[in-house]
């Protein structure tokens, strides 16, 4: 059996997870460079959780400065099976007005300055992001949730911008246009780097605004972002105690085959892979490497 273990990314003034006992902190290193902190691992409802503040705690992270690759391979070494993140959005919809959690299944990638693989020259993979939500992660929020007396949307589709601007008006009308739900900086990379780690993955988006397109109401600033993660934090953090107290001991197969990510991905002869880049993908690649061996 694996077991599973969730970790949870906290993004814009989401610096720690509440409720989380037995609080115990590791410095993870990585080869891939500094993760944003320190691992922090703890407790909800008897179950274990590890969490890390995306931003760093103070916030001195810019979504273009987080590296995204090294959180994952952090997640990884400490044997994460399954990650959710919170991500604080705008909206390009009336019926997702701040306060609203939305459960994205699908992403649009708009960053152009982002290490989004542990993959390249000297060890070529390519894996499916078809359904780059794993399902039973999506599932699992919807009825953490419901279970919470929390309104929920299921499904999305989440635009990952580079930011750290916001969107100019013209950019905002054509994502509403193009049918996005929510516009964010940070979760797309994660969404990638995840499924090269074979962990399944998932964001509670947080609507907090609606960016710049509404004729009636004024183009975001960060103040009233951080003003709506503060006051939905109770929400958020309610959501994530139930999912955390109804999660499985044991990891359940993905349906999309996030666990699996590389049984078919890795694209390099094995006489022409680098093996520089093999010992940093040492903890990437541990599962097929012990299929391979065994
Ligand atoms: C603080 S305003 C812009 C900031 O908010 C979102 O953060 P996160 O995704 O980490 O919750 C957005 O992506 C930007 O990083
Ligand atoms: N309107 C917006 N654009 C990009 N990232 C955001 N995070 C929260 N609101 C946002």
């Amino acid at each position: 059996m694996t077991k599973a273990l969730l970790g949870i990314i906290g993004g814009s003034g989401v610096y720690d997870l509440p409720g989380l006992s037995d609080i115990k902190e590791e410095k993870v290193d990585s080869p891939w460079g500094e993760p944003s902190d320190v691992l922090r691992f703890g407790r909800i409802g008897g179950t274990e959780a590890v969490f890390l503040p995306r931003h760093g705690r103070g916030h001195h992270l810019s979504p273009s400065g987080i590296n995204y690759r090294a959180n994952i391979d952090a997640l990884k070494r400490v044997g994460v099976t399954d990650v959710i993140s919170v991500s604080a959005c705008g909206s390009f919809r009336e019926e997702l007005p701040p306060g609203m959690f939305v459960a994205v299944d699908q992403f649009v990638d708009r960053t152009f300055g982002r290490q989004t693989s542990f993959f390249g020259n000297g060890c070529v993979a390519h894996v499916s992001m078809a359904q780059p939500v794993a399902p039973l992660l999506l599932h699992r929020l919807i009825a953490a949730a419901r279970a919470e007396q929390i309104e929920i949307v299921k499904g999305g589709t989440y635009v990952c911008m580079e930011g750290p601007q916001f969107s100019s008006k013209a950019e905002s009308l054509s994502y509403k246009a193009a049918g996005y739900s929510v516009i964010g900086m940070t979760a797309l990379p994660e969404a990638k780097l995840a499924r090269e780690a074979e962990m399944s993955y998932a964001t509670l988006a947080m609507v907090t605004d609606f960016d710049c397109w509404h004729d009636e109401i004024a183009a975001v600033e960060v103040t009233d972002i951080m003003e709506v993660v503060k006051s939905n934090a109770d929400k958020a953090a309610r959501l994530v105690a139930r999912l955390l107290t109804d999660f499985p001991v044991e990891h359940q197969p993905c349906p999309v085959g996030s666990d699996r990510a590389l049984d078919y991905a890795l694209t390099t002869a094995r006489d022409a892979r680098d093996p520089e880049l093999l010992n940093k993908l040492d903890a990437i690649l541990a599962r097929v490497n012990a299929k391979q061996a065994g």
